[in-house]
């Protein structure tokens, strides 16, 4: 049985009558192929990816495993359409936190169309693209209220996110208490799920470094996803020394990858360098952050 998924935090989506993705419920998740020759584009790329003799399989495990494409009935009711077949990262977990951060500074690929450019280049002002390097896209967490109770904010309200809502997003994407305005992050979570050696800033170190020497893609408008269960995070805060969390860490998005033609993708690269940093400051001084509210 196909159903949008249950918990989607940025991009289009099946609800509405809207065309989005759907999920099987058995690990596989569908995303419609988009017109304007975007979803012939991701195909692409999965495709050429997963087969490039020239990508370590330590790389890839940050993408989410591709089974081809597959004609399903469209969640717009437009009819038959194909659709990506993909790992669906949330698979096995009940209560996700995640986060979907866009990266790089600019999110248009060179020579798109000048309407399409306009587009992206007003969001990447106004957001904090330009200035950071990368924009939170959408975020849910999980409230300690109950397993199936989720802090997310609206669409809109993310999209307002400025330099100091993005550092406070980050501190709150790993505390233990709820979003609040009276009440700071209290990043308990900190160092179960951005430390240690399999948390989320030792596997960014891992992309750092081949983005540092990769050449071959340019990744245009495409997100980190950062998703973690809170148990789990909790249980692993309080073993000493700290335990992993679990936390995946993957890239989605790719109708808008380019040929990297023997050059490095600043882009991406300075966007994740910036990240990396921002995470990097939770994680040394998880008592700083300002008594003010997240936008909701
Ligand atoms: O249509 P919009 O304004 O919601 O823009 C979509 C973006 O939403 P945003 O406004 O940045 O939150 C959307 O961003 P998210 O994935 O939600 O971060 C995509 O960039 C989407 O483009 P594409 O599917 O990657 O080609 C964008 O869609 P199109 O450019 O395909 O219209
Ligand atoms: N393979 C996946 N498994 C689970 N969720 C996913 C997967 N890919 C994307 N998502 C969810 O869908 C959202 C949008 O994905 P994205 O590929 O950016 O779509 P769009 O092209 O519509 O912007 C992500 O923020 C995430 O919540």
């Amino acid at each position: 049985m196909l159903k949008p998924p249950e918990h989607q935090v940025a991009g289009h989506r099946a609800q509405d009558g809207q065309l989005g993705p759907l999920v099987d419920g058995c690990g596989i998740f569908y995303k419609p192929l988009q017109g304007d020759g975007r979803g012939d584009a991701e195909v692409a790329f999965y495709t050429s990816f997963f087969s490039h003799p020239a990508v370590p399989p330590h790389i890839l495990s940050f993408f989410p495993g591709f089974h081809g494409t597959l004609v399903l009935p469209a969640s717009d009711a437009s009819g038959p359409r194909p659709h990506l077949a993909l790992d669906d990262l949330l698979a096995g977990l009940r209560s996700p936190s995640l986060i979907d951060l866009k990266i790089g500074g600019r999110t248009w690929p060179p020579d798109c169309p000048e309407d399409y450019f306009q587009k992206c280049i007003v969001k990447d002002r106004e957001s904090t693209s330009v200035a950071l390097g990368f924009r939170v896209s959408g975020v849910q967490i999980q409230d300690p209220a109950g397993a199936d109770a989720f802090w997310r904010p609206s669409r809109a309200a993310v999209k307002r996110y400025m330099v100091e809502d993005v550092r406070r997003v980050l501190r709150q994407f790993v505390s233990a208490n709820p979003p609040s305005p009276d009440q700071k992050p209290d990043c308990a979570l900190a160092s179960a799920v951005y430390g240690g050696p399999d948390g989320v800033l030792a596997q960014l170190m891992e992309l750092k470094a081949w983005f540092e020497e990769q050449t071959l893609f340019h990744f245009y408008s495409a997100s980190v996803l950062l998703v973690y269960e809170k148990d789990a995070a909790v249980a692993a805060a309080g073993q000493q020394p700290v335990k992993s969390s679990g936390v995946r860490v993957k890239l989605v998005d790719f109708a808008h990858v380019m040929e990297g033609q023997g050059v490095i993708d600043h882009n991406f690269l300075g966007g994740l360098c910036s990240l990396i940093k921002f995470m990097s400051d939770v994680l040394n001084d998880p008592e700083a952050g300002a008594l003010e509210s997240i936008k909701v």
